[in-house]
């Protein structure tokens, strides 16, 4: 009850849901696990019972015929035993397995839905290893959980029902070592606890590190600081291990006292049994069975405490998924679906502030781009020419006035209707490992050889190609074994592999050279006329012949015109464009 209400989560629709909930898919498995289970719990306790009268009744009267027909049944019941506990074992993880896989894949899709923000603010990190290691001790918990928890109480019962029709006498030892195990699970959940929050978050750190040196390889290299790194993940991997070292020690040490406390009840068992033997008011038989009676309602109180020791780490994992799984992700849009291509794009005192930010990213943004023009933005870095492009994409709705889309509020469409009609080109690229061919066909899975080709041509990227199935040729994971100006081209040529009605250039063209960035430019005229194209450019050599060129400072807007209006009324305009050897143009 307790792991139920702790392990409840809000889904996207507002809806109570526990990390739990996949189990009613799979109640028929579970039924069939408590069934069988249940099955194995009687066998375990008749065998004593058995037992005891082979040897009370058949060995004591010598009666050769009821040891054969109660052994035999005894071995009947045995192999049954045996069968159903194996199939319980088989369905109890097939279960588990099935649990964690669909948890996985939950995590997957939120993970996937999650905006780049939002993947930050849990680290990309500590989201892997939720999604694997927290998911797998999860997964544990429910293979452990399953039939020991099924088991436990039916065996206490059971065996202590058992053990007083053979002995009310012998019975007592049972509550004298009942408090002396509940003194381990108290030291247990007081002890352990604490320290498995611990251990996962050390987890987390070191495989930060290790992403953190793994991608910032360049960098660490450059500066030096192989060293340090080394330093840094010697610290991390010392304190996982010295967490590690601490819970297992405790582990280790309750293991010995719980067989101790079992082995000394059935000391006592043997010891005042014998006595009640001798006296005549307990048979030989009774004896065995009730030592075996002990011995399974104790190890029935063993094995909870065993998994009072999982519980702790697996409810810090539960905890960590829950904590991803709750995580409000921010719905964007609306319910409208654009199903016409962009023929418009319009700010109307566009406003807008990062969550949690005092002040605007973009204040009174007025604009308006349409079909079969080019816009240009230019401004120093930070001016918010990113942001703008982040609204058009809808990674975040507009805070004040409007955004439009084909004179409809971009916060009222469909996210995914809008952005199956733009082709976006971010800032940093992102390549798979696969061939030319399957990077393209990533933004355009019907493309055609012949409009492929037509891109990479247009992009200049075949000057770096083979000439002979340049489409072959292979891109290493993010793009590693090309340039920088070169990777921008096969960026480029992926994004007008795609059809669409808006193409978004995010910074896209600052790594060409001077020559390469005329042809390209020269290339494009023509290709995107059915469309309208912003230009986000560093360089105004880049959006000079724009139809209109957007200046931004300090997320406002300072100037819109064409670069010839531009250069003659905008300051700001003209020195960028001086400072970069325009002025001749003047
Ligand atoms: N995720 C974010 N959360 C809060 N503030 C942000 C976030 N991203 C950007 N900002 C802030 O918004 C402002 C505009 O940033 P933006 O990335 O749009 O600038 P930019 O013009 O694209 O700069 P650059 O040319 O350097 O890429 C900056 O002051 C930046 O600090």
């Amino acid at each position: 009850m307790i792991l139920k209400t702790y392990t409840y989560f809000i889904d996207e629709r507002g809806n109570k849901l526990s990390v739990f909930k996949d189990f009613k898919r799979y109640k028929f498995l579970v039924l069939i696990v408590l069934i069988l289970t249940f099955a194995n719990t009687i066998g375990e306790l008749l065998l004593p019972k058995m037992m005891s009268q082979i040897i009370d009744v058949g060995v004591t009267d010598q009666n050769i015929s009821y040891i054969l027909r109660l052994g035999t049944l005894m071995i009947g019941v045995t192999l049954i035993t045996i069968l159903v506990r194996a199939s319980a074992a088989y369905f109890s993880a097939k279960t588990s397995m099935l649990f964690s896989r669909d948890l996985r894949k939950r995590m997957f899709n939120k993970v996937n839905r999650m905006t780049f923000d939002e993947t930050e603010y849990f680290s990309i990190s500590s989201l892997i290893t939720r999604t694997t290691n927290d998911i797998a001790q999860i997964e544990q918990l429910v293979l452990m959980g399953l039939r020991p928890l099924a088991r436990a109480p039916l065996t206490f019962i059971g065996g202590l029902f058992m053990a007083f029709t053979t002995s009310v006498r012998l019975s007592m030892i049972v509550f004298v070592s009942l408090p002396f195990l509940a003194i381990v699970l108290y030291f247990v959940i007081k002890v352990v606890v604490p320290y498995f929050p611990r251990l996962q978050k050390a987890l987390d750190h070191i495989n930060l590190l290790l992403r953190q040196r793994l991608t910032g390889l360049k960098v660490i290299r450059a500066f030096s600081r192989d060293k340090q790194e080394e330093e840094s993940f010697e610290d991390a991997n010392d304190k996982y291990y010295q967490i590690g070292l601490k819970v297992n020690k405790v582990m280790q040490t309750i293991n010995p006292i719980l067989t101790l406390i079992l082995n000394l009840s059935i000391v006592a068992t043997l010891l005042l049994g014998v006595r009640f033997v001798q006296q005549g008011t307990l048979s030989i038989g009774a004896l065995m069975a009730f030592v075996q009676y002990i011995t399974q309602v104790l190890n029935a109180v063993i094995m909870v405490t065993r998994m009072m020791t999982m519980l702790p780490r697996s409810v810090a994992s539960i905890d960590r998924v829950k904590a991803v799984l709750n995580y409000p992700s921010r719905s964007v849009g609306g319910s409208n679906v654009l199903n016409e291509p962009i023929t418009s794009v319009k700010a109307q005192d566009l406003t807008f502030y990062y969550p949690d930010a005092n002040l605007p990213a973009l204040e009174n943004l007025n604009f308006s781009v349409y079909k079969g023009e080019v816009m240009g933005i230019i401004g120093g870095t930070g001016s918010g020419k990113s942001t703008l492009l982040k609204l058009f994409m809808q990674f975040y709705d507009p805070s004040e006035g409007k955004l439009l889309i084909n004179d409809q509020a971009i916060d009222t469409l469909n996210p995914e209707s809008v952005r199956e009609k733009i082709s976006y080109v971010p800032q940093q690229n992102y390549f798979f490992s696969d061939s030319v061919r399957g990077n393209l066909f990533y933004s355009n899975p019907d493309a055609s050889d012949e409009k492929m080709l037509d891109s990479l041509e247009t992009a200049q990227a075949m000057q770096f190609l083979p000439k002979e199935k340049p489409l072959e040729k292979t891109v290493a994971r993010g793009g590693r074994n090309y340039s920088g100006g070169q990777r921008q081209r096969l960026a480029i040529s992926r994004a007008l592999t795609r059809p669409a009605s808006l193409y978004v250039f995010d910074d896209s063209f600052s790594a060409l050279d001077y020559k390469t960035d005329y042809e390209l430019r020269l290339a494009l005229q023509g290709k995107l006329n059915d469309a309208a194209t912003i230009i986000v450019a560093q360089r105004v050599a880049t959006i000079r012949h724009a139809n209109k060129i957007l200046v931004l400072e300090n997320g406002k807007v300072q100037g819109l015109g064409s670069h010839d209006e531009l250069m003659q009324s905008n300051q700001i305009y003209r020195e960028i464009a001086i400072s970069q050897g325009e002025e001749e143009d003047v």
